[in-house]
């Protein structure tokens, strides 16, 4: 049976409408079929398909592309089993490099830089850079991008997303000119929007691209004015300061000429209420009116939410993924350590650090709160520390990432801000000092370290009153290779209501602190001690008429 015969048999009773060229079959435009089958790619990236035309061509339901009969010649069984063994030959580096793709018409992965058709100076770039070979990602994002196809990439932390949007952006761009900014790209935090700037810069050396960030509000209000001279072309932002921008009367920016809109963190832009950014990016896919705009989309972590969205509006939508889904990087050596309780976290730490840290190290806490109260034990105990949150300011912030960057500061304490994204160079520990809201803050978190090839550590803190997530978490682990207690993965499914509730807001704690109970009860009061230990009793009392937890083995395998 050849194609044309099977064409026959699928497309029995189908009609074909002549008008607007569009193959349909029992109603179904085939060309806008929501793009939710895996597929296999037909067409090479380089090469043209010499022996079909686009106006003869026949797509058929599992994407398979015939001829019209009588036109031209039918393939013959020498041409299908050569094409057949091609692309097995595709499969199987797509396998050995874990690319999973869904989508029409995808071209082959890239198997080196030279392999991009691209021109040779961001080539040379990357080089530059002490890149050898294009990572996963890359291999297979950037011949789509250049194609001008809107993708959805999922790939693990530190894995080269940024170079995976920056490289066909840039060679799309061309070189600068004066239209105003053609490329937008949004970040969650002002951290991860300079890091990105600094990589463009890189990997556009020497085509003098005007690449910006929006850093002061008040001179950004003038600096873009959209009837001044355009002479911008490549945009890095939070999406709070540009919708700030975008939001004047008139608008102090505009973004009708952004070709390329990158959403790197999808998945976190895409959260609503007060810790997402949902609604501003439907107000800057709004200005981004361009007909010719195009969405990339990237993150280590998927969710359904922002899958919907690209499947009814990225036309032509391709999906990649690197590895599984939401999948910690299997470069992160990943414990979970029970600690009992708030005052067995600082044993433990000051535990770690008696054994001798390796630095740099990361410590996530839950608030900022926290952070500065770590941070006043850490500092008396000699260690070489620093802490970054949002109510420090911009400029202590930027002193700070530096400062670790260079190797002044050896552990520093951050909250989920530093979370995702952001590329410090060789971070050896990730500490979760207070447990993660989520399974998915766990993977971003631990991508500190273990980033482009080299090898790091993950310690996760845990006491009874993190029970939530414990079990998502440790399915994290087992993914990824590491050890973790059976009765861990055994432990009874929360609801979503739960999960969304310690999402929301974060589980009380008691205060990070050295001193004694006693002394904490007197809370800086002059108080008998006979009242004392008729608080420490009333407190013991409260305590045992909480229910009891189930028992918690610890890693060790000891119970408690
Ligand atoms: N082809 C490559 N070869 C070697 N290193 C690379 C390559 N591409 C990028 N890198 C480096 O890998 C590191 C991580 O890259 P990047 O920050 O883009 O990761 P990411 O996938 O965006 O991670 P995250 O999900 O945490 O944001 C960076 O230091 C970057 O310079």
């Amino acid at each position: 049976m050849d194609t044309y015969d099977i064409f026959k048999k699928l497309s029995r009773g189908a009609k074909f409408s002549k008008k607007n060229n569009a193959k349909q079959i029992n109603g179904v435009k085939l060309e806008e079929e929501p793009l939710l089958i895996k597929q296999e790619p037909r067409d090479k990236h380089k090469t043209s398909k010499p022996e079909l035309n686009q106006d003869n061509a026949i797509t058929l339901l599992n994407g398979m592309v015939t001829e019209k009969r009588g036109k031209k010649r039918k393939i013959t069984d020498d041409e299908q089993k050569i094409k057949q063994i091609e692309q097995e030959k595709i499969n199987h580096y797509r396998n050995i490099n874990n690319i999973t793709v869904v989508g029409r018409h995808i071209p082959d992965p890239c198997k080196s830089f030279e392999d991009f058709t691209v021109d040779n100076d961001i080539i040379n770039n990357l080089k530059q850079c002490g890149f050898e070979e294009p990572t996963p990602i890359q291999k297979q994002a950037v011949p789509l991008m250049l194609q001008g196809r809107q993708i959805l990439a999922c790939a693990p932390t530190g894995s080269g997303k940024t170079a995976a949007f920056l490289v066909p952006v840039i060679q799309s761009l061309k070189g600068p000119q004066k239209q105003g900014f053609r490329a937008l790209i949004l970040c969650p935090t002002r951290e991860l929007a300079k890091q990105t700037q600094r990589e463009c810069d890189r990997l556009a050396d020497g085509r003098g691209f005007r690449v910006h960030i929006i850093s002061k509000i008040k001179k950004a209000m003038t600096q873009y004015n959209p009837n001044g001279s355009q002479k911008y072309d490549i945009l890095v932002t939070t999406p709070n300061r540009l919708c700030y921008l975008l939001k004047q009367d008139p608008p102090a920016l505009s973004l009708r000429n952004v070709e390329w809109l990158i959403i790197d963190e999808a998945d976190k832009l895409f959260e609503s209420g007060v810790r997402g950014f949902r609604e501003q990016l439907t107000d800057i896919l709004k200005a981004c009116d361009n007909e010719n705009r195009k969405i990339a989309m990237f993150s280590a972590t998927y969710t359904p939410v922002v899958a919907k969205w690209c499947v009814h509006n990225m036309k032509g939508l391709v999906r990649i993924t690197i590895g599984h889904r939401n999948a910690a990087t299997e470069l992160v050596k990943q414990e979970l350590l029970f600690v009992g309780n708030e005052h067995g976290k600082l044993l433990a730490f000051r535990d770690l650090v008696k054994k001798g840290l390796s630095p740099p190290v990361l410590v996530f806490v839950q608030s900022k709160e926290r952070a500065q109260q770590l941070f006043n034990e850490l500092i008396y105990d000699g260690i070489n520390v620093d802490a970054i949150h949002s109510d420090r300011t911009q400029l202590q912030r930027d002193n700070t990432v530096r400062c670790f960057r260079e190797g002044r500061i050896w552990v520093l304490i951050c909250t989920e801000l530093m979370a995702r994204g952001v590329d410090f160079k060789g971070v050896n520990l990730v500490i979760n000092y207070d447990f993660p809201p989520s399974a998915i803050s766990y993977v971003h978190r631990i991508g500190r370290a273990g980033r482009a090839g080299r090898e790091g550590q993950a310690i996760t803190f845990f006491t009874t009153e993190d029970t939530t997530n414990l079990r998502s978490i440790a399915h994290v682990l087992k993914e990824s290779g590491c050890e973790v207690p059976s009765y861990m993965l055994k432990l009874k499914k929360v609801s979503k209501a739960q999960k969304k509730k310690l999402q929301a807001s974060a589980p009380k704690r008691d205060e990070i602190v050295t001193k004694p109970l006693y002394d904490r009860l007197k809370g800086g009061k002059k108080m008998k001690f006979r009242e004392i230990s008729k608080k420490i009793k009333e407190k013991k009392e409260s305590n045992a008429k909480k229910p009891k937890k189930r028992k918690i083995h610890l890693t060790n395998g000891e119970n408690e």
